[in-house]
């Protein structure tokens, strides 16, 4: 249980110190309640969900290993920039496909409203 209050301690750590992070989560907060709204189906619920916690999960990372980088050294360095760029691309990579895979889901349900 202890590792758990230690997860749940990182992740509020992430909440007041990561803006990236809180944006995504409202994201995901909305794309809940739009989940709610719209009555997705199970497999649609499944496949947000999953790509929702894809995308944190790796935010959290990314987070991470900056802040590996950071301890070994604030000063520019060519090979830190090229760490950090790219924990920064998986993120992207991801949020990309997250956006891709929302719009597939949630296309159907706003053209049927108009
Ligand atoms: N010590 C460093 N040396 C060289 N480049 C750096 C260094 N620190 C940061 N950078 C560059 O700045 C970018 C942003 O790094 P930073 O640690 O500020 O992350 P951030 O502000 O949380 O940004 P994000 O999470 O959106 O990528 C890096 O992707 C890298 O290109």
């Amino acid at each position: 249980m202890l590792g758990f209050r230690h997860a749940i301690c990182g992740l509020q750590q992430m909440l007041r110190t990561e803006r990236n992070f809180k944006v995504q989560v409202v994201i995901f907060i909305a794309v809940v309640i739009c989940g709610f709204s719209f009555g997705i189906s199970a497999q649609e619920w499944t496949i947000l969900l999953l790509v929702s916690a894809l995308v944190l999960s790796l935010e959290i990372i990314n987070s991470a290993i900056e802040k590996l980088c950071d301890l070994y050294s604030t000063d520019y360095n060519e090979k830190i920039k090229i760490i950090k760029d790219i924990s920064a691309g998986a993120v992207f990579i991801t949020a990309l496909f997250a956006v891709l895979i929302g719009v597939i889901i949630f296309y159907p349900y706003l053209k049927a409203l108009f």
